[in-house]
């Protein structure tokens, strides 16, 4: 029997909730994790063959007591963790002057004097109702109270109205009622959905939630797979419901089903803080449809995202750090747990969570709202996303929405309104912004009472150990201490121990530090890499395209570098920021001519020029250029890469005309060329851009992705979509210039290759051969083996240091050689279809060749340049080359290195 939500159940509705317990499970998996200290991630398992679930059900003590006596827990041996639990539990009871015990059957009836058949048996379920149809994906209208009493059934609306009435059952029709039964009352078709107390529909609490207006419609992906968790497991007979008062207190979802995915039961010390009424604990088990999706590692995240969030893991702190990879599926992993604890929890199993905030990058927003669709259907969560004509305000009235999900820009717009909503859970996307605890965003999020809070970021936590403090400190305040006792404790002793200069002394208490550190913080933050999902992904072809420069170009380079500007800065002799303005002519030079031409037009133009430092770099420049130059005719032949780009669309478009391609720049102007050079060659495209507005952002992307679109070409600013997005539409990705920062490049490639692509994916990383493109690039690589990529996003050249040294390597151009990066790498190879084979002659651990300094200063940076000498490289005169791809740019580019992931026969 399929189901489909009613929206009292996406309010959380606690008596659609089986609330029974099985109080004792014999299965030693469980027992283990019970017991456990360190709280390992362990995937409950369980062999759908073991039915003790169902013995315990079925055993009067246990269903009679809220929590087993201290004889009954003896009487069942369960193993001796758990028994202490129930003894501890037990004596809570006691402890508890409130608590009381449900064991009397008579509960069950109550309308004494009401009704004819005061003497016999009445039950109360939550329903959903439709009119009859035969269709197999129902459209139910809305949730009802149906009333079993005698032989007849009354029908009840959310606001007590009757709808329906049926009489002349036969009594064994009524004994059978249950969660997934079907029946026809009153002209309509209705649904069983779960078990209403006694206590809850006397009370009338059964009709306060979910409101009665909603009207349901059905959506095919949440119906499709949802089935009835129950059916096989729990089959209360009219007898066993009479004897017992918490036959409703059993886990959602059959925690003993095949593959069944069920969280740690709280250990003692939880239940003495969070379960003062001593309800009876319940498992709590993922949906079996969101399971039946999950990769392995999926499961293993929402395990831990629960534990940390439950308080399991740090004693009372219920913060965590999602920091997977870029693709994981962070957000299917969130909305698993989203799920799971608006619906369930450990304690009577009532769900721990109502209303959940999600900030996330205002391009995200509604990504994030398809995902929730995607996953649970339309029915199941209501989630409101904020945007212009939806305000805050909105969500707040409506007792229909429990996820709010806003942008970082509209939270501190709306500000006052989030704080006068109780959030439950807070969820940061892309939350490596947080890391700067002084900035607004940061101290607004602060602000939000919610303590359970989640930071799910694909580039984190990284060496600055402040940093690294504000995010530790956002998700688990104080679990640090001060801040000025972390950086005595923490930061002081690990910074000194890195220097140089250390004694042995030093050292060892800076490691000691940085050990104890990455241990306590270790037990809520999480990353796994790509290569847990590589299996599922298609193969994956990564070039690095050493481009020849122009003409036009060369001369200007040379010319730049022998401005005074340039000059006076290998000195040491101008401002800090001098030599950034240097480093951005030489990068617009590579990208086009014509971007520095139009710079420099515009500075002489400017009423400042005299004074402005850009005059010393620029000088001259002009007379470089043709005198009729029109930048605004962009020529393909005047930079290298633009033309390696233009052979390559055309290499696509020729030879794969149904794949598609992601053409990435960190600026406007370039992106601005590039469509330029797409219009030209008749391309169809799409271009997001920060310019872009936010709520047309989905639209786009999605109309990318769409097989119908007739786009070609997808124009992506990095800064402005690089993180979050999904655009596996396009299979052939190109990053047109390069970021000092290897983990903006490392995201935007992150958008294609990705769960749901279908085809093999093509990168292209251009670079201009000998230039200051190819520096970058080396520091990159190097950097990444310094980090692992864990690299922060926000960091840009102005943040980095640079020594004259460095700043001599950067202002040089290496006219004569194919590929400088390969120079530095000293291989013996000619360049010549080199494939790694004979990499056994330089073992891996030998020192890099990138320079005397470096080579001292971190043994972790051959590394990285090793891996890379692993790539397939050749240089561009290469004749025999397979892929058809780099044939056609042959004749512009100087070098290729070529990686393949998950190679299968055919690219
Ligand atoms: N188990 C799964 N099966 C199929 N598709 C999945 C699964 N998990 C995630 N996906 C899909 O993979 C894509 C990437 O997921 P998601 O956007 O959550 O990644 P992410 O970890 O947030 O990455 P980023 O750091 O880039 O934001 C989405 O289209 C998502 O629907
Ligand atoms: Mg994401």
């Amino acid at each position: 029997m399929r189901r489909s939500a009613a929206p009292s159940q996406l309010q959380g509705n606690p008596f659609k909730k089986p609330k029974f317990i099985p109080p004792a499970r014999s299965n030693p998996s469980v027992n283990e994790e019970i017991t456990k200290q360190n709280s390992d991630i362990k995937l409950l398992e369980v062999a759908a063959s073991k039915n003790t679930f169902l013995q315990s059900q079925n055993d009067p003590r246990i269903c009679s007591f809220n929590l087993p006596t201290e004889e009954s827990a003896r009487e069942i041996n369960h193993g001796d963790n758990y028994r202490e639990k129930c003894l501890e539990a037990s004596a809570m009871r006691t402890l508890d002057p409130h608590h009381t015990v449900h064991s009397s059957p008579k509960e069950i009836t109550v309308s004494k004097g009401r009704e004819e058949e005061s003497d016999s048996l009445v039950k109360y379920f939550s329903v959903v109702w439709c009119k009859p149809s035969k269709k197999k994906h129902k459209k139910w209208e809305g949730d009802a109270v149906l009333i079993v009493k005698g032989k007849s059934f009354t029908l009840k609306d959310l606001e007590g109205r009757d709808i329906g009435r049926g009489i002349g059952y036969k009594c064994k029709e009524l004994e059978k009622t249950e969660e997934g039964q079907t029946m026809m009352i009153g002209g309509k078709e209705i649904e069983v959905m779960g078990v209403i107390s006694p206590d809850d529909f006397n009370s009338g609490r059964c009709f306060h939630v979910g409101g009665s207006s909603a009207v349901l419609s059905s959506s095919h992906a949440a119906k499709k797979c949802f089935s009835s968790p129950f059916k096989s497991v729990y089959k209360p007979s009219s007898k066993e419901n009479s004897q017992n008062g918490f036959q409703n207190c059993k886990p959602r979802h059959d925690p003993y089903a095949p593959n069944s995915l069920v969280m740690l039961r709280p250990d003692n010390n939880h239940q003495w803080m969070f379960n003062r009424n001593c309800f009876p604990i319940v498992d709590v088990v993922v949906d079996p449809h969101l399971v039946y999706h999950l990769r392995p590692h999926q499961k293993e995240g929402i395990i831990f995202l629960y534990e940390c969030v439950m308080g399991m893991r740090v004693n009372g702190r219920c913060g965590a750090i999602l920091a997977d990879e870029m693709g994981l599926g962070k957000t299917l992993q969130c909305i698993s747990l989203i799920w799971t604890l608006q619906c369930q929890g450990p304690y009577g199993g009532k769900p721990v969570i109502k209303k959940t905030l999600i900030v996330t990058p205002g391009s995200l927003v509604n990504n994030w709202r398809k995902e929730f669709q995607k996953w649970l259907g339309r029915e199941r969560i209501k989630v409101f996303t904020v945007d212009q004509d939806h305000k805050v305000d909105e969500f707040a009235k409506s007792p229909f929405y429990s996820v709010l999900i806003i942008s970082y820009e509209m939270l501190l717009r709306s500000l006052d309104q989030i704080k006068s909503i109780k959030f439950d859970l807070l969820i940061c996307d892309e939350g490596h912004r947080l890391k700067n605890s002084a900035i607004k965003t940061t101290t607004a999020l602060i602000s939000l009472s919610c303590e359970k809070r989640i930071i799910l970021t694909g580039t984190p936590v990284q060496n600055d150990l402040q940093e690294f403090f504000a995010l530790i400190d956002f998700v688990n305040p104080g679990i640090l201490g001060s801040l000025s006792s972390y950086r005595k404790i923490y930061e002081e002793p690990i910074i000194i121990s890195r220097q140089p200069s250390a004694s042995e002394e030093e050292k060892e208490l800076g490691e000691r530090r940085a050990a104890e550190l990455t241990c306590l913080t270790g037990l809520f933050i999480l990353r796994r890499t790509q290569e847990v999902i590589n299996k599922y992904l298609p193969p994956k072809i990564e070039n690095v395209v050493f481009c020849r420069p122009g003409a036009l170009q060369i001369e200007l380079y040379r010319k730049l570098l022998n401005s005074q500007a340039v000059r006076f800065c290998l000195q040491g002799l101008l401002e800090n920021s001098s030599h950034l303005i240097c480093i951005g002519a030489l990068k617009k030079l590579c990208n086009h001519p014509c971007l520095l031409f139009s710079s420099v037009k515009e500075k002489e133009h400017s009423s400042t020029w005299d004074e402005n430092e850009e005059r010393h770099l620029y000088e001259g420049l002009i007379s470089v250029f043709p005198a009729d130059y029109n930048p605004l005719t962009v020529t393909e032949e005047e930079s290298g890469k633009l033309q390696v780009l233009s052979k390559l669309l055309a290499a696509v478009h020729e030879l794969r005309p149904a794949e598609k391609v992601v053409l990435v720049s960190n600026y406007t102007k370039t992106l601005d060329i590039l469509q330029e050079v797409c219009k030209r060659h008749r391309y169809a495209c799409t271009r997001l851009d920060g310019q872009t507005p936010i709520s047309q952002r989905q639209q786009i992307v999605d109309g990318f992705n769409s097989k119908y679109s007739s786009d070609f070409i997808f124009l992506l600013s990095s800064k402005a979509g690089g993180v979050g997005l999904n655009l596996i539409g396009g299979s052939h990705l190109i990053l047109y210039d390069i970021d000092w920062n290897p983990a903006t490049d490392i995201q935007a490639m992150s958008r294609v290759w990705r769960d749901g692509q279908k085809h093999p994916v093509h990168i292209y990383r251009l670079l201009t051969t000998g230039t200051i493109e190819e520096k970058i690039y080396q520091r990159q690589i190097s950097k990444q083996g310094l980090s692992g990529a864990v690299v922060d996003l926000t960091k840009t050249s102005e943040h980095i240091q640079f020594s004259v040294e460095e700043l001599k390597n950067l202002f040089t151009l290496h006219e004569n050689s194919h590929c400088v990066t390969h120079d530095l790498l000293d291989c013996e190879c000619t360049g010549e279809n080199r494939t790694g084979d004979s990499l056994e002659k330089f073992p891996i651990s030998r020192n890099c060749q990138l320079g005397p300094q470096q080579q001292k200063s971190n043994s972790l940076k051959p590394l990285s340049m090793s891996q890379l000498k692993q790539w397939k490289h050749f240089s561009g005169d290469q004749l025999n080359l397979t892929d058809p791809f780099l044939t056609r740019i042959r004749e512009n580019v100087s070098f290729f290195f070529q990686n393949i992931t998950n190679q299968t026969t055919s690219i």
